[in-house]
């Protein structure tokens, strides 16, 4: 599903993000991306979703070498990606609805045609209901909530979330974790680059880690991506 070879990123002014990276994650897996501040996660994360190009190397997403895809069909892979942000950049005098149904909108569907999807989004955030209401009127687990359904609005195979619980607290964090899990267990594919190194270890998934823009660990040899047993936990 996603695949760096040789991948580095150097932003314009010289500082090298990213350095040589190689990893792959395959279609259906759930992988962690942890690191200090300022290690190249969000680079990463960036690169993947064609906001940033590499500087060298390569980075495929579902087969396509992104090198090779040109400005006019950058929205159409888009398409296949949902991600989340930390702030969870909502438009705070849109409602609920029209948050969610932004993605479809930009595909041109009307908002009659939108609304099963959306339903059927918030459904599963656990918001079902709250279409009406506005950001402003929700509490900030319910607001990142808002985030991810619009994330998922368009049933992309792979989602990303940088810090997705950055500004939560440890149980509405763990709910948020819990939430990709479900969507990985339904085949979805999902990275998460995040500071919640106890989170990580609870969630006993893949870790791919980084430090100063190389990844020092890519989560395979160090066996983290094979399940614990329960007595070892
Ligand atoms: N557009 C840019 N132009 C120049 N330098 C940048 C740009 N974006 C990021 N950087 C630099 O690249 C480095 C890696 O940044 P990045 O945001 O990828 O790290 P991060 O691991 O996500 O950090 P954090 O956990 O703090 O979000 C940082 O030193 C940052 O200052």
């Amino acid at each position: 599903m996603i695949r760096f070879e040789q991948v580095s990123k150097t932003y314009p002014g010289g500082f090298q993000a990213l350095n040589r990276v190689n990893f792959h994650v395959a279609a259906g897996e759930l992988a962690f991306l942890t690191g200090h501040s300022g290690a190249g996660k969000s680079t990463l994360l960036r690169l993947v979703a064609l906001m940033e190009r590499p500087t060298l190397g390569r980075v495929l997403i579902n087969g396509h070498d992104l090198n090779k895809i040109s400005r006019r069909q950058v929205p159409y892979l888009r398409r296949d990606i949902g991600m989340i942000f930390q702030d969870h950049r909502l438009l705070m005098d849109k409602t609920v609805f029209d948050n969610v149904a932004l993605p479809l909108y930009i595909e041109g569907y009307t908002q009659s045609e939108a609304r099963k999807r959306v339903q059927a989004a918030l459904d599963k955030v656990g918001l079902g209901g709250q279409e009406r209401k506005y950001p402003i009127m929700l509490s900030g687990g319910e607001q990142q909530r808002v985030g991810i359904a619009r994330a998922i609005v368009n049933k992309p195979p792979l989602l990303l979330a940088d810090e997705p619980t950055g500004n939560l607290d440890p149980s509405l964090s763990l709910e948020i974790m819990n939430l990709f899990e479900s969507f990985h267990q339904v085949g979805v594919s999902v990275l998460i680059a995040t500071h919640d190194l106890a989170l990580v270890a609870r969630m006993r998934h893949r870790n791919l880690v980084l430090r100063n823009g190389a990844m020092i660990d890519d989560g395979l040899a160090s066996g983290a991506y094979e399940p614990l047993d329960e007595e070892s936990f």
